[in-house]
Order: C-alpha cells, then structure tokens, then sequence
C-alpha cells in the first residue's frame, strides 16, 4: 500500500501502441501500458472478495456458506452450491484417481497447495498411505528431475550466490514472519538420483507438507529454501527450461563462506529457536555443516539423523520378533555414506548405552561397504572422516556378496543410492545364514532399492523382515500376503521437529534421536508383528508423531535445554493440542 497506482493519459490508449494486459482498460492502467512503460502492482490489504479467493490460506472455494460468500463480497463470483470440506475432499480424491500418471498427480496436489491450502492438508491427512508417495517418494523425485518444466509458482525460497552478500534481506522477503522450521537443500544429492541443483526444491517443499500433515506445524511457520551455488549436472547446464544458476558449483571457502551468511542470517532473523533441518546434502558437505553449527544453532540433519533414528526404531521393533538383543546381531551396510554411518553410530551409541561397553567396541559389532569394498583398517588413511571409526580390522574383501559371506550379518541395510544391488545371490546367502533375515534397502526412490520387496520374500521364502524407503505395494508369496514397511525418516522428523518446538529447544543432541526411536518402537503393536511390520502404519501418523514429539520434549526438558517454561504437566496431550488442523475456519 501507500504509492498511487501510475494514472496513464488517456492519449496513450487511444494512440494504438498495444497494451500487453490483454483488456480493455483499467483504472490503474495495466492492461494499456506498453512494455516500455511502468505499472504498480497494486493490491487491496484486506482478504475479500476475488483476492479471498485467490489467497490460498483462507480460499475455502465452494464451501464459503452464503453469510461468507454475503459478508465478503463473494456473491456472484462462485455457483450458488455450497459444498462441505468433506464433499470437496471425496471430490478431489475422485478426480485425483483419474490420473495414472504419478507426476499428475503430483501436479494436481500442487496446485490444489497453491490454491487452498486446508483443504490440501486435509486430503493429505486423511489419505495419507495413498497420498505419501505423490507428495513424498518416490514421486517427488520424479517431479524434482522435471521441475524446471513443470514449474508454475514458486513453493520456496531460492537463495543463489547472486544473492552473496544480502541474504539477510532476501529473507526478508518470505511473506511470513513466524517461522519455526526451515528445511534447506543444496541439491547436490537428491535422494538417490544424484546433483539436481536448483531443481531439489521439490523435497524441501514436500518435507515440509509432512511437517504439516505428519507433525502437525503450521504451514505459514514452514519455510522451504533451496540454496543453489550451481550444479554439476551437464544436464541441466545445457537444458534450456533449468531453473538454477547455470554454473558449476561453488566450492572449497567460497561455499562455506556462502552457507555461514545463510546461516547467520537466518539466525537473526528468526532467533534461535528456529529448526534448520539440513537436506539432501552431498556428504562432502553434510557431515561439516552439521558438526559446525549444531554447538550454535537448532539444526538436525535428516539423512545422517533422522534416518538413523527410523532404523534404530525398526531395529528396537524386531527384538521382540527376533528374539534378540541389539548387542546379539552383526549390522552389514551397503553404503557408507550419510545415512550409512550415520544409522551406524547411533545403534553403536544405543548398544553402549544398553550394555555399558565402550562405543569403540560396539562399533566392531557394525560394519560398512562402500563402493570400493568392505571398510577395513588398511584402507584407513584415505578413507573419508566418518568412515574411518568403521575401518576395522580384516582382509580386504571386494564386494558385497563377499563380505556377506565373511561377516555373516544378520541385519543387512542398504544405503546406496544404487538400484539392484542386494542381488539374488547376497539376498539368498542372508536367509542360508538367518532363520529371519533382517534386511532394509533404504535407497530412495524406488528405482534406487536395493531390491524390491518381492525379490526380498521370494529370494528368501518369505522369510525376510523386509523394509524399504520408498513405498512397496503388499507381496503375494505361496498364498500368503506380506507387508512390506516403509523405513523411512518421515517417521521421526515430523514429530521429531514438533516436540523441539513445542519445548523451545536450542539445540538438538543425540538423546532426543535415541528418544524418538524408542518412542516410534513403542507403537509397533503385536498385531503388526503378526503381520511381519516392524514400523506401525502411516495411517495413525498424527498420534505416532504426537507421542514422539512428546519423548523428545522430555528429553529436552531433562538435559536442560528447553526454553518454554514451565514444562508442560501431559506433554502427549500438550503435543495434541499444539497441531495444526486443516479443518476450515468460519469467518466473520
Ligand atoms: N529411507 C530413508 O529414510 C533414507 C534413504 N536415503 C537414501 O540412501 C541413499 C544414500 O544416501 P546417502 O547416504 O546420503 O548418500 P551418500 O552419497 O552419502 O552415500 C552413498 C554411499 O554409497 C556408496 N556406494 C555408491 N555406489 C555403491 C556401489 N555400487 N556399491 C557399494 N557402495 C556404493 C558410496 O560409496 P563411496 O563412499 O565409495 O562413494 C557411499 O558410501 C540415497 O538413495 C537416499 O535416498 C537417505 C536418507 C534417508
Ligand atoms: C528420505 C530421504 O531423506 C532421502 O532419501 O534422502
Ligand atoms: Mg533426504
């Protein structure tokens, strides 16, 4: 508000110079201007009429009541019906099933985001085992190969090195103020699919929508962000609809110096509460970023730590179907990244924990593949840093099926990023060693698994525990149905990120991850086991991440560093109550 909108003289229409509004006349004079000339945007400050409608916070389309459509100037700018939420939401989930192509789909949620946000919350909350894998993997990662054409409106922030030196201010250009969680990518591994540069905003958006689905956040206080230093990506270098900056990537101290502005910045301007979830990260990157400002910020990265919390989770899960301690089984890894070591260190953190021993020794019971081989200690020297604690003594062994059969694991995980590579011969060598094969291909999205779950019960008789990252449909094996779970980090990092919020943590520490995972083992019923689940469905997600939120704001609280006071007496039901529903508001 305040400027006059430009007033143009009426010479200028009649002089047939071409307008490019495309109508006739207006009163500030838009749609008659010539390209060469200046217009104001101008917009009315109070949401009513056609800009209610168009406001996706408060858009309720057809189901303004006719006092909504009399009091806010919407009569006439809708068909007389008045449809419920209810009927809005079996409507949309009609038209959505017409799609069989995923990435519509995905297009479609989109644009219903853009265009009412409640009722896109509502649909995602209530058909959430259907809705995850459009909105989340392994669509998402489709749509994020694709961004660049299927852009409409931006969802995010962007901040590219262009913006070197003014960070500050362009976040203050984000139109909300409240903000209480960032998730913030870089693009240079997103999931499996490798350096996606600009393009990876998708999974700060889509993590994001569970924030708000799964956790129960406030939209308004989510701030996706896509940090674009430039790509490596020869692909999109050359693709004509990319949306990044069409460079290589900024490295060494100018990243660095790149990532602190940000980082200073977005402490100034959001205070230290604010949760910085770090995302898709290269781990060339990850793991410095995470060590140097988890002493001075709220930050928690979820491939290293919130991966690690949902299998440390499923792998509390199983002792009650295997019969076994933690401290009784050998972990093999196919993976020796991000998520690799990092579910790594925090099961050997948690068999330390549970039996007293040293964490130099419950490490030996873990060990790790990477693309050159088993981690052992004469590779030391050139291994990267947090692959060395893994570096442990034994032959060199070449490849994954060899160090299947020299370890002999009884839990086998993978973390790759490569398709195919849990093959029938290392799947088949788990069970000839396993009464209940344990095994876990993470790799998102499922183009990238290990294996599928049918290869997983089918190369093992039906024997395997068998989850994965993305999303397997339910397996036929010798008359019997198999569920597959889904082993993925959007278990912990909703209710994970509510309980740091709703206890004004400062600062997020290893306890509060090892409480989440109790926490989410806490809800795998016997019914689920029964059904060969070591994770609880998506279906009760809201009370799953309720009652996680719930352990780590205690274990806020007990380490002494919550800053809302006093603690609350039911933190469950304080949980509860702090989550956002997308139920419509009335208006006045
Ligand atoms: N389910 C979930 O919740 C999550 C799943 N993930 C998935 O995990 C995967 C890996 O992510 P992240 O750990 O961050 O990635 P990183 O790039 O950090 O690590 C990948 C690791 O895999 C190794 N590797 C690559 N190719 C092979 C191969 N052919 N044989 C053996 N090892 C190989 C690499 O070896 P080297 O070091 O030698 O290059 C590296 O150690 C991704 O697909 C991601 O989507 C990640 C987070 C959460
Ligand atoms: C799930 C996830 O965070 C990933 O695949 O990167
Ligand atoms: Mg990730």
């Amino acid at each position: 508000m305040g400027s006059t909108p430009t007033e143009l003289p009426c010479e200028d229409v009649a002089d047939n110079r071409s307008g490019v509004g495309g109508g006739i006349s207006d009163v500030y004079g838009e749609d008659s201007a010539t390209l060469d000339q200046l217009v104001t945007p101008w917009v009315t400050s109070v949401a009513s009429g056609y800009s209610l409608m168009r406001d996706p916070r408060y858009n309720k389309g057809l189901a303004f009541t006719d006092k909504e459509r009399d009091a806010h100037y919407l009569t006439g700018l809708l068909p007389p019906v008045v449809l419920s939420q209810d009927v809005q939401e079996r409507k949309l989930m009609h038209n959505l099933r017409q799609y069989t192509v995923p990435l519509q789909r995905y297009m479609a949620l989109m644009d219903l985001q853009e265009r009412n946000e409640r009722l896109f919350y509502k649909l995602l909350i209530d058909n959430v085992e259907e809705l995850l894998p459009v909105v989340y993997t392994p669509t998402v990662g489709e749509a994020c190969q694709k961004y660049g054409s299927i852009f409409r409106k931006p969802q995010g922030l962007y901040i590219s090195l262009k913006e070197k030196g003014k960070i500050l201010e362009v976040l203050k250009n984000w139109p909300q103020r409240g903000i209480q969680v960032i998730v913030v990518t870089d693009g240079e591994r997103i999931l499996g699919l490798g350096d996606l540069g600009c393009q990876g905003m998708g999974i700060p958006v889509g993590k994001l929508s569970l924030y708000t689905a799964l956790g129960g956040i406030r939209p308004s206080a989510c701030l996706p962000i896509t940090i674009d230093v430039g790509t490596n990506n020869e692909k999109l270098l050359n693709d004509e609809f990319y949306i990044g900056l069409k460079q290589r990537r900024a490295t060494g101290q100018e990243y660095a110096d790149f990532l602190h502005e940000f980082m200073c910045a977005v402490k100034q301007n959001y205070g230290e509460k604010v949760l910085v979830q770090f995302e898709d990260f290269a781990n060339h990157n990850a793991f410095d970023l995470l060590s140097k400002y988890s002493s001075s910020h709220l930050v928690f990265n979820d491939d290293i730590q919130g991966t690690a919390s949902v299998v440390l989770a499923g792998l509390i899960a199983a002792q009650k179907v295997l019969g076994k301690t933690l401290a009784d089984h050998t972990f093999l890894f196919l993976g020796a990244g991000e998520a690799g070591t990092g579910i790594a260190e925090l099961i050997a953190l948690k068999i330390s924990k549970e039996t007293g021993a040293p964490i130099d020794e419950t490490r030996k019971k873990i060990w790790l593949v990477d693309s050159k081989g088993l981690i052992v200690s004469s590779r030391k020297e050139s291994l990267q840093h947090f692959k060395q604690p893994w570096a442990h003594e034994h032959e060199p062994v070449k490849n994954l099926i060899g160090a299947v059969n020299a370890i002999k694991p009884t839990v086998l995980i993978g973390t790759s990023g490569v398709g195919q590579t849990f093959t029938k011969e290392v799947v088949e060598a788990m069970a000839t060693n396993n009464e209940k094969p344990l095994i876990l291909a993470l790799s998102n999205p499922t183009s990238q698994a290990e294996c599928t779950a049918e290869q997983a019960y089918t190369w093992t008789k039906g024997r395997a525990i068998f989850g994965s990252g993305s999303p397997f449909d339910p397996v036929e094996y010798n008359g019997k149905t198999y569920l597959p779970g889904q082993a993925n980090n959007c278990y912990i990092f909703p209710g994970l990120g509510l309980g740091l919020i709703m206890s004004g943590a400062i600062r997020v520490r290893d306890d509060m991850l090892l409480a989440a995972s109790e926490a989410l083992a806490a809800q795998v019923t016997e019914e689920h086991f029964a059904n060969g689940l070591i994770y609880p469905p998506f279906s009760n997600i809201r009370q799953i991440s309720a009652n996680i939120a719930a352990s780590v704001a205690a274990k806020t609280y007990d380490l002494g560093l919550a800053s809302n006071l006093p603690r609350a007496k039911d933190l469950v039901k304080f949980a509860e109550s702090s989550m956002y529903s997308p139920v419509y508001r009335n208006y006045r």
